[in-house]
């Protein structure tokens, strides 16, 4: 089964790869989001798990595609950090999961209000290089104890159970 991944962000990629058991060949392409730069929903972040999914599979002539979206959500508690996942599949309509989230710190949530991009603003406070690469705001945040990639890992499984189970409901 042919699996193309629309992103090439290594945490993403690292993450689809750990979620599926078996026999897959695994491509990743640069899909399209639809959605802005820094998703500023839930709402808006789901359409851009969809939008890259969906043109995973299409780009790669893939049996399945998969879309990764990160993005943040404005609540009364503060901004929380959302991520958002999708699978698409020449079987039936496309499955959505959703994955951990926690608050930002107001410094970082300010920022983001101001219309800059979380990766940026997450390189400028830890004074690192392409975080959302590799630990990601979650992994800053929670010391070290869930990191980007396992974040994505969980949410991947998520979608992958529930492609399974579709697949046992249509056979
Ligand atoms: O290469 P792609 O797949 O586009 O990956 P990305 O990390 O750049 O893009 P996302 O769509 O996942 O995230 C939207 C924006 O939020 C940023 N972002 C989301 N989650 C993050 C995290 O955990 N740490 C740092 N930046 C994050 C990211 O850099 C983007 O600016």
């Amino acid at each position: 089964m042919k699996i193309i991944i629309g992103s090439n962000n290594p945490a993403k990629i690292e993450a689809v790869k750990h979620a599926f058991k078996g026999n897959y060949d695994f491509f990743s392409v640069n899909a399209f989001s639809g959605v802005s730069e820094m998703p500023f929903s839930d709402e808006e972040t789901i359409k851009g798990a969809l939008n890259r999914a969906e043109s995973a599979i299409k780009i790669g002539h893939g049996d399945i595609g998969i879309g990764l979206e990160g993005g943040v959500q404005e609540t009364t508690y503060g901004l929380l950090l959302c991520n958002w996942g999708a699978i698409a599949s020449n079987e039936h309509s496309s499955i959505i999961a959703g994955g951990a989230r926690i608050l930002l710190p107001e410094e970082i949530a300010i920022r983001l209000r101001n219309g800059e991009e979380l990766g940026p603003v997450m390189d400028d406070y830890t004074n690192k290089q392409n975080i959302r690469k590799k630990e990601g705001a979650v992994g800053i945040f929670t010391n070290g104890k869930i990191d980007r990639a396992e974040m994505f890992t969980h949410l991947t499984k998520l979608l992958v159970g529930q492609y399974e189970y579709h697949r046992s409901l249509i056979k």
